[in-house]
């Protein structure tokens, strides 16, 4: 098997890492000086710096190569992923495409699947979700993730062939559930930094994510999600790692906004756009989702942190 990581982030380094085992690996890179920097440095100092790059890995920035491979996975950042594939369209027409990122797009409220079946009508695509920070897949951590794929036969080669030593993956058909699972805990993770940041307590936070669990969930029924899908490692796994753990970029950026200090705004955070995205299709289809809202308030500056919390302990009360 061969396979191409697209996008040099510290995602798709640390898969390219983890999966030299298993075939030949190239990482793509759209910016020739990285690429170039990172194949003779063999670290990506920018994206993933301390984790050396095994000598099989082949980085490059010539797409031409890197389309070369059995298997494509696409890891940029969700609102740069109709861009990064429309680049691209010739080389990736009928190749097997794995979506890694994690949001819904502002512009379309569409999930990466959907992106990429608009973008590249022929490819196969897939998705893979769940778990992880690309710290802890580099430096060969345990880890389990969700591939999505409708087509049974793909999914299982692709289960086999990602698959490592130390990074498990579980199947599943429900493409939906999978993309949304993914897309809605960054935006509970924002909502838990933000109470933790604001000195609200271990006992805020925990009601913060059960109660994002429910809005994630009557979001992704609302889509045609399966129920049981959410309850996976692509949704409350996934939830419970990013609203716990200082690693996560979102709950960094919740901590900031709780603080009242500046983020570095070169930084990936994808829960931002996707409370936009989720807050304006909640508000066409008449789903109540206060936490959601209220974050998407919190992340552009609508709302103070004392403005939130006033907005969500003041709703009417209601059955659980
Ligand atoms: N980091 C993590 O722990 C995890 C991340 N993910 C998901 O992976 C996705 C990517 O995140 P991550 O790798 O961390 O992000 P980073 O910010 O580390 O890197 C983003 C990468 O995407 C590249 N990129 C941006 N736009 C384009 C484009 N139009 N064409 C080609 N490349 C482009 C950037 O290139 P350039 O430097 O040139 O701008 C950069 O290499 C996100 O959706 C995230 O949620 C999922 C699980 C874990
Ligand atoms: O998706 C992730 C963990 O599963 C990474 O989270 P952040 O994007 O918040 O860093």
């Amino acid at each position: 098997m061969s396979v191409s990581v697209l996008g040099s982030g510290a995602f798709g380094t640390s898969l390219a890492i983890s999966l030299t085992g298993n075939g030949s690996v190239t990482l793509w890179s759209r910016d020739q000086d990285q690429a170039h920097h990172m194949q003779t440095a063999r670290e990506n100092t920018q994206r993933l710096p301390g984790v050396a790059l095994p000598a099989d890995i082949k980085v490059t920035s010539n797409i031409d190569q890197a389309t070369k491979a059995d298997v494509l996975l696409i890891a940029v950042p969700m609102q740069k992923l109709r861009d990064a594939l429309q680049a691209q369209a010739s080389d990736l027409a009928g190749k097997t495409l794995v979506a890694c990122c994690k949001g819904i797009e502002l512009s379309s409220g569409l999930g990466p699947i959907s992106v990429i079946q608009q973008t590249i009508p022929d490819a196969r695509p897939a998705l893979l979700t769940g778990p992880s920070f690309a710290d802890d897949i580099a430096r060969g951590l345990p880890t389990a993730l969700t591939l999505a794929c409708a087509d049974d036969s793909l999914s299982l080669t692709l289960q086999h062939d990602l698959t490592t030593a130390n990074l498990r993956l579980y199947r599943t058909t429900d493409m939906i559930g999978a993309e949304l699972g993914g897309a809605l805990k960054n935006v509970m993770a924002i909502g838990c930094g933000a109470a933790i940041g604001a000195g609200l307590g271990e006992s805020a936070r925990a009601a913060l994510m059960t109660r994002g669990f429910a809005e994630m969930q009557r979001f992704a029924l609302m889509r045609g999600a399966r129920p049981d899908t959410l309850m996976g490692l692509s949704g409350l796994g996934d939830l419970v790692l990013t609203c716990s753990s200082e690693l996560s970029r979102n709950y960094r950026f919740g901590l900031s906004l709780g603080r009242n200090i500046q983020f570095d705004t070169h930084t990936t955070v994808e829960g931002v756009a996707t409370a936009r995205a989720m807050t304006e299709i909640a508000t066409a289809e008449g789903l109540d989702m206060p936490i959601s809202t209220t974050v998407a308030d919190l992340s552009s500056g609508a709302y103070s942190v004392t403005e939130a919390i006033r907005a969500l302990l003041n709703r009417p009360l209601k059955e659980e």
